[in-house]
């Protein structure tokens, strides 16, 4: 199983739920490659069973600028296959509390096949470890729902 992390953080909130959540992934021995997404520019999706963007949000509701190209490679490659996760931190005195979650949730939706969501305030607190784990699991458990779909096709 191919998993990747693909995030994107400026002050460290989003890093310190990247790595809780790859974390979690090692205690159910599933390996993740962990990437910044300026690292990320021109890799292939579709080589990952599944991928968790992780993000926080900017301006007002706004995804971050440097997440652009990943949403973009998202929208125009061959990708519904792919089963994804959107994470992020943001901060619940802004109107769209973690505006960049939806946006991209929204279009994972239509172009991948999106598990879970996962919105944390500021920075994860150990309340918010059951959720991580729950996402965690969701994903899980579709990557092994899509292997036998297609396993079935064949
Ligand atoms: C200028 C600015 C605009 C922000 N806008 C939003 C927003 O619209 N919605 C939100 O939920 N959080 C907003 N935030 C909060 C950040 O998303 C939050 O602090 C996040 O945890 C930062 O993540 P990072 O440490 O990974 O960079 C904003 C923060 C700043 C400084």
């Amino acid at each position: 199983m191919k998993i990747a992390i693909v995030y994107t953080s400026k002050t460290g909130n989003t890093k310190e739920l990247v790595y809780l959540i790859r974390d979690i992934f090692i205690q159910r021995k599933v390996e993740v490659m962990v990437y910044r997404v300026e690292q990320f520019q021109d890799m292939a999706i579709d080589q990952f069973d599944a991928m968790i963007v992780a993000t926080y949000t900017w301006g007002n509701g706004e995804i971050p600028y440097e997440m652009m190209n990943l949403y973009h490679a998202f929208e125009t490659q061959n990708v519904k296959h792919v089963v994804t996760g959107v994470a992020g931190t943001g901060d619940s005195g802004y109107e769209q509390f973690c505006g960049a979650v939806d946006q991209l949730r929204d279009m994972l939706y239509v172009h991948t096949t999106l598990a879970a969501t996962l919105k944390i305030e500021i920075t994860p607190q150990s309340e918010d470890i059951k959720r991580c784990k729950k996402f965690v699991d969701l994903l899980l458990e579709r990557v092994t729902q899509e292997r036998l779909l297609s396993n079935t096709k064949a």
